[in-house]
């Protein structure tokens, strides 16, 4: 039997970077798969070339799924890299003490206090910032916050600890990083705005307002891997290469990126010397990466589960799936931002295909298309809008909307197939609310659009309303095929 992997038995010929001082510089919220397969990389290979005491303190939300292996294993993992020529197994030792934000929020207010740390870094998903779909702020009304901005008590809401963090941190007055690694448009100046939606709303002192304003910066990132959810193949993967049981392993595919803003408020590590690239054309990158990669990505999901595809691959070998892709990035998407210097829109689009086609990867097209009555407001609306306003209709937007109504909110009489049960949107509730009594599909639709799911400036383009009734008509009454040959014309 292969043994559980630990400090005494871990192959540290297969550490990838440096492992960590014990010293923590880094304070991470939402230790999910996606951080311990970018940052925590970046950041291991960072201290190699450069060193520096930048151990992270990690808090996973609410779940003990990945801190009690870790624990176990004295905060080792490993990191399958899954390419189409076969898996390689690496092992990652950068995290000290961890814990549970939701069983001690306290903990995670004092690490982000706690002078001796220069960095919060995040990847708690859309949903993590609690903001309005509408308005785009801080849902101050919402259920998740007007209690504990009621109360003096330890917040809950990620916005809120590290608002309070920073609240208790202004006693040191040593400046801070807050660092989104988030698929969010503009992530730093969103977290920025909602830290300072929350205090203005729990009613804090001018000097805190103050200190957040000039000792604390929040610089806006694009982030790229793909990392899917663990399985027992996985964790067999990896007892074959490395000749020990790792409870917690990620898979991830070997491309990955990181374009950062260089605005870090008590310096960061050298992540630079890990490959990530620093600019002043973030937002450029964050346009190509959220919009080519991720709004293609839920339209292959969304058609894949309509089409029984359970993966990114088998869904994207679709010929169906494939024409609306490109066609949604061709006339869509590419028009509507102005590309890096010296980016390659077609090489990018070839790799992307190729990202893509990789069926090691496993990606679950109900894994990508959870979350999308907040992930499709990255997506969807800007990029909709863009085109709407110069009167053209971007055909490939209104049936990504139409396909994602179809999976979590399907017209009466339609059932999505069983992939759409396990598309998890905390939405689904509201939505079955706000289409109950629907009697013809364009009022269904209308009842969505501008029923407060997406920005009211969304809602008052009838002419996209119309159209992504359309689409709905023809993906529920004659499927996939007809419904990508109906948005291609
Ligand atoms: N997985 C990827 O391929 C990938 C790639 C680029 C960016 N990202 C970003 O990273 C995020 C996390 O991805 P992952 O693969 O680690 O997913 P995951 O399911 O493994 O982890 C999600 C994390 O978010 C936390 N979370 C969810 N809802 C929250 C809430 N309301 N408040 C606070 N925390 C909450 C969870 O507790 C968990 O730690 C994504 O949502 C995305 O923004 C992921
Ligand atoms: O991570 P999400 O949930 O925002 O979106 C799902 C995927 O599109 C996403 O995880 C991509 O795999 C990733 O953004 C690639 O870098």
């Amino acid at each position: 039997m292969t043994a559980a992997l630990n400090r005494s038995n871990a192959p540290f010929d297969a550490l990838v970077g440096a492992s960590a001082p014990d010293r923590t510089g880094i304070v991470h919220l939402g230790l999910g798969n996606f951080h311990r397969a970018h940052a925590a990389v970046y950041t291991a290979q960072a201290m190699a070339a450069a060193g520096g005491d930048w151990g992270i303190r990690g808090f996973a939300n609410s779940s003990d799924r990945v801190v009690a292996p870790l624990r176990a294993q004295d905060n080792l993992y490993s990191i399958l890299q899954l390419t189409e020529s076969g898996a390689q197994a690496g092992l990652i030792d950068v995290h000290r003490n961890l814990g549970i934000a939701s069983a001690d929020p306290d903990a995670v207010v004092s690490a982000i206090a706690d002078p001796a740390h220069r960095i919060v870094t995040l990847t708690v998903s859309e949903a993590g910032y609690t903001r309005d779909a509408v308005t785009g702020r801080l849902a101050v009304d919402s259920p998740a916050l007007t209690a504990e901005l009621k109360s003096a008590e330890t917040p809950r809401s990620t916005i809120g600890m590290i608002a309070r963090g920073l609240t208790r941190r202004v006693e040191s007055g040593e400046p801070m990083t807050v660092l989104s690694c988030d698929n969010l448009q503009s992530a730093g100046e969103v977290t920025r705005a909602a830290v300072t939606d929350y205090l203005d709303a729990a009613g804090a002192s001018q000097d805190v307002v103050d200190f957040v304003q000039k000792s604390v910066s929040f610089p806006n990132a694009m982030v790229d891997r793909i990392v899917p959810k663990t399985t027992a193949s996985h964790t067999a993967a990896v007892a074959g290469l490395l000749g020990v049981e790792d409870q917690a392993p990620v898979p991830a595919e070997d491309f990955t990126m990181w374009v950062l803003e260089d605005d870090f408020a008590a310096g960061r590590p050298a992540w630079d010397q890990a490959g990530a690239l620093f600019t002043d054309e973030v937002e450029a990158y964050e346009m190509v990466k959220l919009r080519l990669l991720n709004g293609s990505h839920s339209l292959i999901a969304y058609l894949g589960v309509l089409s029984g595809a359970a993966t990114i691959d088998a869904s994207w070998s679709l010929d169906s799936v494939r024409s609306a892709v490109l066609g949604g990035i061709e006339h869509d998407y590419l028009p509507t931002f102005t590309l890096p210097t010296g980016f390659d829109a077609t090489d990018y689009v070839a790799q992307l295909d190729a990202r893509w086609r990789n069926p090691l990867i496993g990606h679950a097209t109900t894994q990508v298309g959870s979350d999308g009555s907040l992930k499709l407001l990255q997506r969807i609306p800007d990029a909709a809008l863009f085109h709407l306003r110069q009167g053209r209709m971007p055909h490939h937007l209104a049936l990504c909307t139409a396909a994602w109504i179809a999976c979590v909110a399907p017209p009466l009489g339609f059932t999505p197939g069983p992939l759409a049960a396990d598309i998890r949107d905390p939405a689904r509730e509201a939505l079955a609310e706000a289409v109950s009594g629907a009697v013809t599909t364009d009022d269904h639709v209308r009842r969505i659009l501008g029923g407060g799911f997406f920005p009211a400036e969304l809602a008052a383009e009838d002419s996209f309303t119309q159209r992504v009734a359309e689409l709905l008509a023809v993906l529920t009454r004659d499927g996939v095929p007809a419904a990508t040959a109906d948005a291609a014309h």
